[in-house]
């Protein structure tokens, strides 16, 4: 083994899931180093919600396993699991009839770990939100807003890991760029590993040191952005970088 290597934070060993007849995790096998930050893009229905539902144990697999720092994460606790493993639903997910500060520390909460109001501040604080924040509802609250008390909401255990599943799906593009940012600024900050999926392509590369595509339940390719933007990865893959590269040229031809 490589000394120099950083060490794994997560690995994925023959994992499958089937839904009666469809395979939405046929084979994965997948190992995620420490501090890094890794995009998962493809289809719709290529897999890729299952296969973050599986690592904090939302979903059960059928076959294989899930490594998190070494341990099996069958055998850790959910509650405990789900606090060092914070994930940002692709619907935002809050709670409606919780306030801003009940939503952001219910994790905590429920592994019997609570945090106060000081803990609260500094979450939104992290998040670019007001303190006042605190103790609005959540339909009191803007699309973009609501997903940063999601992104505070799944710092809020002081997770190792983060998982988010289109994070950004609903938001503006103007909004979406600023907390794509945010978020890519919090993991390097925190020294988070994250796993984020996305349904673009240019926010993948453009936020993530790795970008892994998936069709029908397989990791059909694995590559930097790098590497990608050099023609690497297979047709899948290329097929995606094409959307926004052909955008770009497309604009530029405008701009002539
Ligand atoms: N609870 C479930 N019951 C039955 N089928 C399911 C369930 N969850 C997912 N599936 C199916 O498994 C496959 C993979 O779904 P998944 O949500 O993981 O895909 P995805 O790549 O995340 O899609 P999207 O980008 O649209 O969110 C799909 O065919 C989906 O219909």
């Amino acid at each position: 083994m490589d000394d120099a290597a950083p060490p794994t934070a997560l690995r994925l060993d023959g994992l499958a899931k089937h839904f009666g007849r469809t395979r939405a995790i046929d084979g994965v096998d997948l190992a995620i180093a420490r501090g890094s930050f890794v995009a998962l893009v493809g289809a719709s229905g290529s897999g890729k919600s299952t296969l973050l539902k599986t690592i904090n144990r939302l979903v059960a697999p059928d076959a294989g396993t899930i490594l998190f720092e070494g341990e099996d994460v069958t055998a850790i606790a959910a509650p405990a699991l789900r606090r060092r493993i914070g994930y940002v639903f692709q619907s935002i997910g809050l709670f409606p009839h919780m306030t801003v500060a009940e939503n952001i520390g219910i994790g905590p909460r429920l592994a019997r770990r609570p945090i106060g109001p000081e803990r609260v501040a500094e979450l939104l604080e992290l998040v670019e939100l007001e303190p006042a924040h605190a103790r609005r509802m959540p339909h009191a609250l803007s699309g973009g807003q609501r997903q940063r008390v999601g992104v505070a909401r799944a710092l809020a255990g002081e997770p190792q890991v983060l998982l988010m599943d289109e994070p950004f799906g609903a938001l503006d593009p103007v909004t979406r760029d600023a907390l794509g940012r945010k978020v890519r600024e919090l993991h390097d900050r925190l020294g988070l590993t994250t796993l984020m999926v996305t349904h673009d392509m240019a926010e993948a590369l453009l936020l993530a040191d790795r970008v892994l595509v998936m069709a029908a339940g397989r990791i059909v390719a694995d590559e930097t952005p790098r590497a990608l933007l050099a023609g690497a990865g297979g047709d899948e893959a290329q097929a995606l970088v094409a959307v926004p590269r052909d955008q770009a040229d497309a604009i530029a031809e405008l701009e002539g």
